[in-house]
């Protein structure tokens, strides 16, 4: 398999490149050159497999350049470890991805997909704790080491930081907006003190700390001399692990492959939900991918109207799902390249206009028309008041405790209801990360693993810069 730029100038690159390189030297976003298909026929034995067995089947069509005997155990040791064992009650959870069946809404089944079983108790961690292997192993055969560069609003940063504590040859410079995440996403990436873990709060919000990640990505000469890596999704690794679980969920909430599924993603940078539409791409019968933001509804906007228009960071508003707040979804042109027909210097005309005059406008165009009949993209955002309103309901009808960012999504699936397609609503977080909303909606916190309980206690450690891409390239250069 092959990886082709967004930005169409930059040479085609296996798996194992794209997973060191992260962002393409153009300033483009690596995408398979196609998207292998899965028959009828492999759809239904994928039906029974375990985790690490359908993660293993996904992945090998597109990390060609491992042998399948180097994959399969770095797949298995992932999804199979003691790294799933501790996030609810204290069990491995076999199904890595349980499926939560809430009941009939408007008689339509709902369930929740529950992605935050990992180690930091966020759907990141399903991605990351496979980079941390895939890195190791690929640094070890080739000799080499990484320093990665990422930028997290909340949940990105400490999943990267618990894949990567103590693996050899990795180092992690994370910056985070700061003042803006949780005190429990604090305490998680600022309590850490390994030697290869170095946070950076940023005097700024979350698209400043990605724009220095593209930034620093984009010096070509810094980026080869201090071995830069990433580990956001603009890294292709990230999105391709994430498709798995839509398989999962699939299976999990249907009877036979020739029902369809629609997903609720609660979104910002668009990684996630892009996974959703890659799944759909390779023939996963996917009905509707419903895209959920909270208050910075650039995407929602996008959706309905066909204008994207990016935030500064004065409109960027804080919110109570922190995670979420974004107004530059970065994998966004992952999708608008595949909008365009896989059209290259469209897409690079597009963004070229997003950096020159804030926005771009598809609206009237035969692109814009085909969103959501060829695509299934719908979309719709929320409030504060609705999130709260949200967690209240699903608490009395359901009995379950879910946080904000998943309450984004209930909020916004309950609108795109349709009669025979059941909807999944992505669980991304655990709602002990996010106590004080849980607190307003309930008046009860929410139960916290062992390992956490009183997190927000532990020493922390970090250092305060300003939103400035030379400080950041200084600090690391000092570093590594
Ligand atoms: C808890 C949570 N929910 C939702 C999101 C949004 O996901 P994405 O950025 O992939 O759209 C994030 C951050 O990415 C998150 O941490
Ligand atoms: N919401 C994320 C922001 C970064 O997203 P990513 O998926 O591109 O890493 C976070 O919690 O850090």
């Amino acid at each position: 398999m092959k990886y082709i730029s967004t930005r169409g100038h930059a040479a085609n690159e296996q798996f194992c490149d794209i997973l060191l390189g992260g962002l393409a030297p153009d300033g483009g976003l690596y995408l398979p050159e196609v998207y292998p298909q899965v028959s009828a026929t492999e759809l239904a034995a994928w039906r029974h497999l375990s985790y690490p067995e359908l993660a293993f089947a996904i992945l090998s069509k597109y990390c060609t350049d491992i042998l399948p005997e180097e994959l399969n155990p770095l797949v298995s040791s992932t999804y199979a470890s003691q790294a799933f064992i501790n996030a609810r009650a204290g069990q491995w959870i076999e199904d890595i991805t349980p499926l939560t069946y809430l009941g009939q809404e408007k008689g339509v089944p709902l369930s929740l997909l529950s992605l935050s079983n990992g180690p930091t108790l966020a759907f990141k961690d399903m991605a990351m704790q496979l980079l941390g292997n895939l890195f190791e192993f690929i640094l070890k055969q080739r000799g080499q080491t990484l320093n990665i560069l990422g930028a997290t609003s909340g949940d990105t940063g400490s999943a990267a930081e618990y894949a990567m504590r103590g693996k050899h040859g990795v180092k992690v410079f994370m910056l985070s907006p700061k003042g803006k995440m949780s005190a429990f996403q604090t305490a998680q990436m600022f309590s850490l003190m390994d030697d290869n873990i170095f946070n950076i709060a940023v005097e700024g919000v979350f698209d400043d700390c990605q724009d220095i990640v593209k930034a620093v990505s984009n010096d070509h000469a810094f980026k080869a001399a201090h071995n830069i890596g990433t580990v956001n999704s603009i890294n292709w690794a990230r999105v391709v692990a994430q498709v798995v679980y839509y398989f999962k969920g699939f299976f999990a909430a249907t009877k036979n492959n020739d029902e369809k599924v629609s997903f609720a993603v609660p979104s910002g940078n668009f990684g996630n939900v892009c996974a959703g539409h890659i799944a759909r791409q390779m023939g996963l019968p996917i009905d509707k991918l419903v895209v959920a933001t909270n208050e910075n509804n650039v995407l929602d906007e996008f959706f309905k109207t066909g204008v994207y228009r990016v935030r500064t960071a004065k409109d960027t508003h804080h919110t109570s799902s922190p995670s979420m707040d974004i107004s530059k979804a970065s994998n966004f042109e992952r999708f608008i390249f595949d909008l365009m027909g896989r059209d290259a210097s469209k897409t690079a005309a597009l963004f070229k206009q997003v950096e020159t005059q804030g926005f771009f406008d598809i609206s009237g165009t035969p692109e814009f028309a085909l969103i959501e009949e060829k695509y299934g993209f719908v979309s719709g955002s929320s409030t504060h008041k609705q999130r709260v309103q949200a967690i209240r309901e699903v608490h009395r009808e359901y009995k379950q405790i879910i946080d904000p960012h998943t309450a984004d999504g209930v909020y916004v699936a309950f609108k795109y209801l349709e009669k025979g397609v059941p909807m999944v609503v992505l669980e991304t977080a655990q709602a002990a990360k996010f106590e004080e909303t849980i607190l307003e909606a309930l008046n009860v916190p929410a139960p916290r693993p062992d390992a956490y309980v009183g997190i927000e206690k532990h020493p922390q450690r970090s250092v305060t810069m300003a939103a400035n891409v030379d400080l950041i390239k200084a600090f690391v250069h000092e570093r590594v």
